[in-house]
This record gives structure tokens, C-alpha cells and sequence, in this order.
């Protein structure tokens, strides 16, 4: 598109041509004016000597030619030499970088062109010669130009635009001039550069009016000389309301002089400066804004303006505040969490130095809490932990701390306190609180806390080893039968290190191989054979020898390394049924222990399928048996279904320890339960307790009318033995047939007894002498 050139910028460029066309006129003339002498001079000197009276002479014909060719040659001289300074500043004016030349000829077809055209277009000058000039410029101007005898554009100065080698259209400005012999000059240089610095201009006033951001820009004396749309939007005030103030009228008188002062002087030591600063509005409100002023300088190095940008942040101010009561508050409750728990309980015992008074925490979990998520869904837990916390805020004073310091734990952290008693007082009161049943969802729920309680500063100098302690002593709480408080001391705290002590090495132990899996027999009434080993595991502690599970069970479900070592025993006592079998023992069934924890929580039957699979059971005479405790029982509808999935892959299910909880045989009836393991405290007092007698007599019967097997534990005497027999209980277990052997051991005793025992069991079988705590597992996987 051609647009009427609006400036003259090259003044060179336009002396020289001017000079060239003004010469090539002279060079005209002269030449005329030479051959009209050199023509009719001659003439003259021969009419003359026709007259009567010549002036002078016949003349000296070669005088006179040479005396012509002597003034001819002065002016052509003269001529020549204007025309070389001539052309050697046309030269200089096209060699300036910026100016391209192309000559053309009247037909419209290029006949040279300078090396910046071709580099301009792309194209070489060669390529270029002899194309019509319109491939180049394709602007309608152009196009017929070759038909006429003179371009109607000459000396106009024209911006249009030069198609290059590769189709891109480049913005130049031109000029067109005729040249002897019909040839006509075209000078270009390229405008891009000169648009992109327009445009660079252009942007900056899209940014100006458009910015999101306030800006204000003031003289050297700080008067306001412009002012955005987002300034008018921010502030309220118009351009026209602030043009010549000075930006003091937006003073919030927040700030005191030494805040100006110090922006002053860094806008004059480093021509910047940033930070937050308040406002007023127009409307009189003030507002926080995030401030950067800068300096601008001449080329002397003299401040001519000042551009301040700002915005509004007080939308950010909120969002940070949320965000920081986000960060010390737990959302579920809106408690403090545990970050601020820490903080409040380190400004407390600040306090209580200075003061010299005492502080007593109280930690709090809930008991079995778990098992309400387990069996009533997450969505009610979280509605019981938000009523416990309203419950907790309202038995304590509104001095006192209540922080969730996560799950189910929360704190109650009590400054100047009295003696013990005000405390345990405090603490019944919360434990009555509490365990109020509440209706959550329409079903009414009960629990209850277990609280552990310490002082500042007899049981802890700082926060953590306060907290420390207070936990401890609610795990005693947990200990004693929940539902109770407990208050911190030394032998607490003996406990706990154990504790940690126990936790620690039990995490060693399975890489370390410290684990190991003892077998028990168990011996069918009828036949007198081994139709199963019960797999018990033992811990080979470095220092303190054979530990029993009692020792470590607990701390290993508390620390969730349960699945871990669960998984253990279960890869191990596949592996032994396998090599039983290759072995050619008929065993009838391999019995792992499985906590409840790892029934609820953890894949198990992924496991348990992974690892039958690795060993290929069930197999032939040996399947895989996995005993759980009653007290699963309470989380029955998970618990039906992963016991379903497990009887599906051919494992049997024993509940062990039946008669210690409170289950009853109905309950049992719901459940995929093979076999009952009735607990050795009922067998153990056969002999002389008539209850026991009758309790397990009533066990058996029940069982069998429930269409189950009954295995009676614990069986050490011929006496018991005999009670069993006589009320039809198909297994028995217990030091009477072995004790828990290693594996190689237990091997000996299955080919000792590959035919069985007679019946009764023969002398020649002495017991080991119990070590009473081993033959009591209870619940050990
Ligand atoms: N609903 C809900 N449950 C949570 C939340 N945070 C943790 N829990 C659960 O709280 C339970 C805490 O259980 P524990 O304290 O370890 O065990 P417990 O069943 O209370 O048993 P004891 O403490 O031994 O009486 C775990 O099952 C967690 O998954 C939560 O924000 N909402």
C-alpha cells in the first residue's frame, strides 16, 4: 500500500541527485552551445570576406580551428570536472548503508541493482536483472509502469512495500529519478527499523493506559505531569485533579517522616526504590500498596521525572492473613494446629518463668477412634473430631489452649495452675464431656479420650520435652484400660524410652534376619496325626536374646511396621509349607497369625495370593491357614469382605482366642469362619473349674452346630485331653504334643511322629518345662 511520503529525512541523498540533474541540464546546454560555435563561426568568418570591405583578412584557417578547439576543450574541461565531484558524491551518497539503488529501464525491466537491494530482497543481482520491477514492487503504482515512456512517480517521495525472495513484504521508502538513455534510477532504504521503533512507542502507550497498575509520572520537582486510567481506578482521582500536585495529597499519615526520608534518599543513592506503602483514596479510604519508584535520568545525568507504579494490595493483605490462619489452624476444626500449639506453648512457658508459676498439659486420643472411620466412614469421623473439639473448647476456660495437633490428638494446655488434684478434676471433667453419646448422621455415637498429663516445669523445661512427656503418660492412660487420665512419671517415661528402644530395633530386625518362625503341632483327636503347624513368631535380639511378640506385637502395630513383618511371616510360612511338601509330609494346614490392622488396612490378600503363588499352594497335602483375633469381629463389614476374598483363594480362617472378647457364636455365624481356637485360659482350668467345664463343653457344641472345627490351645495334660475328647473337639494344641520348635527341630518331630502319637499320648513324651510367657501368644502373628 503507497502512502504520500510525509518527510524528507535524507538531505544527502536529495543534494546529490539534485546536483546530477542539474548538471546533466548544464551538460546539455554546453554542448549545444559548442556545436552552434564550432558550427557557425566558420560561416560567419567566410560571409565576412564576401563583403566589399572585409574586416580583416583571409584568416589563418588553422589558427582559427585550433583557437575553437582550445575554448571547446576549457568548457568541456570545466564540465568534467563538476561532473566527477558530482558523480563521486552521488557515489558517496549511495554507499551509505542504509540507500539502495536500482536502474531500470523505461520498459519497466530491472537492469541493476546495488548490493543492499539484493541483500534487502533475498535475491542475487544477478537473479534479479531483467525482471519487471512490479515482481519487486507490487504495489498497483508499479504495475503498468513499464508501458509508459515515463514514470508518473518520478520524484515523488513514496513509502510502499518490496516483495522479497521469500514472499515477505518489507517496508521501504523510494524515490524514482529519469537517467539518460532512458533509464530511470530508483533509491530505497528500508523503513522496518523506523516502524519498530514507532511501534516500540506505540506499545508503550498500550502499556501506559493499560496497565492493571497505577502509574504516576512527576517532574524533577515532583509534580504529577501524567497519571493512568488504573491510577483514576485506584485512587479516584482524575488526571485532571492531580496534573501539578504533588502526590503528598494522597498521604495516609501511616507513615512516619523517617519513612519518606529513607525513600528519598535511596530514589537519590540508587534512582529506585520499592516497598509497601498506605494510601489515601479519594473517598478517604486507605489502602496498602506495593510501591516502585524510579528516577529517570537525562544523558547529563540529571532526574527529569519520577515513575512511580503501584497496586492496590489490599485484596493480597486478606488473602495473606487467610493464608496465615490457614497455616496455624487446623481446617477440619479450626483449632490451632500444631505449629501454633508450639508457638503458644513456648510464649506460655516464657511466662511461666518470668513468673515462676507452674503449666500443665494435657494430651488427648481418642480411643479406638479408628474403628468409628473403619466402620462408619471417614466423613463421620471428621464430623466426631469437629464435635470433640467444640466439646473440648467448652470444658476448659477461655485462657486456656486447646489445640488438634493432628488425627486424633488434641492438647489442653492450662497456665497457673493449682496443685495436681485441679488438674485431674479438670481432666474427669473432660473425659465426662467427652463421652457423651452424640448423634452424628443419625446413629449415636460414643468415645472417649485418654489423657496423659504434664507439668511445667518438673517434667519438661521446654516445649518439646513437656509435650514429650505428657504423651507418654497418655500411652500409660491407653495402657490402664483407656478412658482415664494419667499423669506423667520417671517410670512412664522408663517405659517410653523402652518404647522407642524396642521401635528402633525392630526396624533392624527383618534386614538384619533377627526374625524367625517357630512351629507348633496340632494333633487330631481321632487319628492321633499332625494335620497342622502353627506358624509363631520369634525376635533373636542381639542383646537380649529371644524376645517374645507380647514385647514387641504392640509397638509394631503402634508404628505401623505391623505390615511390614506381617507380610514377612507370610512369605516365610508359605515358604515352609513348600519345603514340607517337598519333603513328603502330609500337613494338612500351615497356620500364619495376621493382624487385625493388617486385615483392615493393608492389601493383605494381595499378599497372601503373591506368596501362595510363589510357593504353589494350596498344593497337594499342605494348605495355607491364617488365624486373626476376636477382636476384628468389631469391624465387621470390612472385614467380611476381605476374608471372603481370602477364602476364595483356598486359605482356611480360624479365629483365634475365641472366649477372651465379646463376641458371641452368632456373630461368628455372619463371618467366613472355618475354625474356633478356643483360648488356653479355658483349657488350663478344665481339671478344676466346672465354669470352664461347661463354658467349653458349650463352645464346642455350638461351634460344631455352626458347622465349624474346633482347636482346643494350650493342651498340657492327659486330663485335659481326655475333657476335650469326651466333648468331640477335633484338634488340640499344646505342650502336651510340642512346644513351638525352630523349623529344623519341628522337621525332627514331623518324623518322629509321620504316624502320629498313640492315644493317649505316651510318657515317653516329656513337655518342655514351660516358659510360661511362650506358650502364651496370644494374638501374635
Ligand atoms: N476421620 C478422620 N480420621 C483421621 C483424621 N486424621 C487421622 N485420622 C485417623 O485417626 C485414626 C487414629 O487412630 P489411632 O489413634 O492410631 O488409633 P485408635 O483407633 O484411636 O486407637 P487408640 O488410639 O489405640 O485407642 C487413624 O485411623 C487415622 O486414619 C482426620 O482428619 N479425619
Amino acid at each position: 500500500m503507497m502512502t504520500p511520503a510525509t518527510k524528507l529525512d535524507e538531505q544527502a541523498q536529495n543534494e546529490a541527485l539534485g546536483d546530477a540533474a542539474e548538471l546533466q541540464d548544464q551538460g546539455r546546454l554546453l554542448l549545444t552551445l559548442l556545436w552552434l560555435v564550432a558550427l557557425l563561426l566558420p560561416l560567419v568568418v567566410l560571409g565576412l570576406q564576401w563583403l566589399p570591405h572585409p574586416p580583416f583578412g583571409p584568416p589563418d584557417w588553422a589558427i582559427f580551428f585550433a583557437a575553437l578547439l582550445a575554448l571547446m576543450g576549457l568548457g568541456l574541461g570545466s564540465f568534467a570536472s563538476r561532473l566527477r565531484r558530482s558523480e563521486q558524491r552521488l557515489g558517496r551518497v549511495l554507499a551509505q548503508p542504509w540507500l539502495g539503488e536500482l536502474i531500470f529501464s523505461a520498459h519497466g525491466l530491472l537492469l541493476e541493482v546495488s548490493p543492499l537491494v539484493a541483500r534487502l530482497s533475498g535475491y542475487s543481482a544477478q537473479g534479479l536483472s531483467g525482471r519487471p520491477l512490479s515482481d519487486l514492487l507490487p504495489a498497483t503504482e508499479f504495475e503498468d509502469i513499464g508501458d509508459k515512456p515515463t514514470p508518473v512517480l518520478a520524484g515523488e517521495l513514496l513509502q510502499t512495500e518490496m516483495r522479497c525472495h521469500d514472499g515477505q513484504m518489507l517496508a521501504i521508502e523510494l524515490v524514482i529519478n529519469p537517467l539518460p538513455g532512458e533509464r530511470w534510477q530508483l533509491l530505497l532504504r528500508d523503513l522496518s527499523e523506523g516502524q519498530r521503533s514507532q511501534q516500540h512507542l506505540r506499545q508503550s502507550d498500550i502499556v501506559f493506559y493499560n496497565a492493571r497498575e497505577a502509574i504516576m509520572i512527576t517532574d524533577a520537582q515532583a509534580c504529577v505531569t501524567a497519571v493512568n486510567p488504573a491510577f483514576t481506578a485506584i485512587t479516584g482521582y482524575t488526571a485532571a485533579e492531580v496534573m501539578g500536585l504533588n502526590p503528598h495529597f494522597q498521604n495516609s499519615g501511616r507513615h512516619e517522616a523517617v519513612f519518606f526520608s529513607r525513600m528519598w534518599q535511596s530514589l537519590a543513592e540508587r534512582g529506585h526504590w520499592q516497598g509497601e506503602i498506605w494510601n489515601r483514596r479519594k473517598n478517604g479510604e486507605l489502602f496498602p500498596s506495593w510501591q516502585t519508584i524510579s528516577a529517570v535520568k537525562n544523558s547529563a545525568g540529571q532526574v527529569e521525572n519520577y515513575v512511580s507504579l503501584f497496586s492496590d494490595i489490599h485484596s493480597l493483605k486478606n488473602a495473606e492473613e487467610r493464608l496465615h490462619h490457614l497455616a496455624h489452624h487446623d481446617a477440619l476444626t479450626g483449632l490451632p494446629n500444631r505449629l501454633l500449639f508450639a508457638n503458644d506453648l513456648e510464649r506460655s512457658i516464657e511466662r511461666a518463668k518470668r513468673s515462676g508459676k507452674s503449666i500443665a498439659l494435657l494430651f488427648l486420643d481418642l480411643d479406638h477412634f479408628k474403628l468409628i472411620n473403619d466402620t462408619m466412614g471417614h466423613a463421620v469421623g471428621d464430623k466426631l473430631l469437629h464435635e470433640i473439639a467444640h466439646r473440648l473448647r467448652n470444658s476448659v476456660r477461655a485462657q486456656d489452649g486447646v489445640a488438634r495437633l493432628g488425627g486424633d490428638e488434641f492438647t489442653v494446655s492450662l497456665e497457673d495452675v493449682g496443685g495436681a488434684d485441679d488438674v485431674a478434676t479438670m481432666a474427669h471433667k473432660i473425659i465426662a464431656a467427652l463421652s457423651e453419646p452424640m448423634q452424628l448422621e443419625g446413629n449415636q455415637v460414643t468415645i472417649s479420650p485418654s489423657i496423659g498429663i504434664a507439668f511445667y516445669p518438673a517434667d519438661g523445661a521446654n516445649t518439646e520435652d513437656l509435650t514429650r512427656a505428657a504423651d507418654a503418660a497418655m500411652y500409660r492412660a491407653k495402657q490402664q484400660g483407656r478412658k482415664t487420665f494419667a499423669f506423667y512419671s520417671t517410670e512412664i517415661m522408663a517405659s517410653s524410652v523402652e518404647r522407642v528402644l524396642i521401635e528402633r530395633g525392630l526396624r533392624a530386625a527383618l534386614s538384619a534376619q533377627q526374625l524367625e518362625l517357630y512351629y507348633q503341632p496340632q494333633v487330631d483327636m481321632v487319628t492321633g496325626r499332625i494335620v497342622g503347624m502353627e506358624a509363631l513368631l520369634r525376635w533373636h535380639h542381639p542383646e537380649r536374646g529371644l524376645v517374645q511378640p507380647d514385647s514387641f506385637i504392640g509397638v509394631a502395630e503402634e508404628t505401623g511396621l505391623i505390615s511390614e513383618i506381617g507380610e514377612w511371616v507370610i512369605q516365610q510360612g508359605c515358604r515352609q509349607a513348600r519345603l514340607w511338601r517337598e519333603q513328603g509330609f502330609n500337613l494338612g494346614y500351615l497356620w500364619v497369625n495376621v493382624s487385625p490392622r493388617q486385615i483392615l488396612h493393608n492389601g493383605i490378600e494381595d499378599a497372601i495370593a503373591q506368596a501362595m503363588h510363589e510357593n504353589q499352594l494350596p498344593g497337594g497335602a499342605i494348605k495355607l491357614g491364617i488365624e486373626i483375633t476376636e477382636s476384628l469381629l468389631q469391624s465387621m463389614p470390612q472385614s467380611i469382605e476381605v476374608l471372603g476374598k481370602l477364602r476364595a483363594l483356598g486359605v482356611r480362617i480360624a479365629i483365634d482366642d475365641f472366649g477372651t472378647g465379646f463376641s458371641s457364636l452368632g456373630l461368628l455365624k455372619q463371618l467366613p469362619i472355618d475354625v474356633i481356637k478356643i483360648d488356653k485360659m479355658f483349657v488350663r482350668h478344665l481339671a478344676v473349674d466346672g465354669d470352664s467345664q461347661a463354658i467349653t463343653a458349650a463352645m464346642i457344641s455350638m461351634t460344631h452346630t455352626l458347622g465349624m472345627g474346633v482347636v482346643a490351645e494350650g493342651v498340657e495334660t492327659a486330663e485335659q485331653l481326655e475333657f476335650l475328647r469326651m466333648q468331640s473337639c477335633d484338634v488340640v494344641q499344646g505342650y502336651l504334643f510340642g512346644a513351638p520348635l525352630c523349623p529344623a527341630e519341628a522337621t525332627q518331630l514331623l518324623v518322629k511322629h509321620r504316624l502320629g502319637w498313640p492315644d493317649p499320648p505316651s510318657a515317653e513324651f516329656s513337655p518342655p518345662m514351660p516358659d510360661k510367657g511362650q506358650s502364651d501368644l496370644p494374638g501374635l502373628p
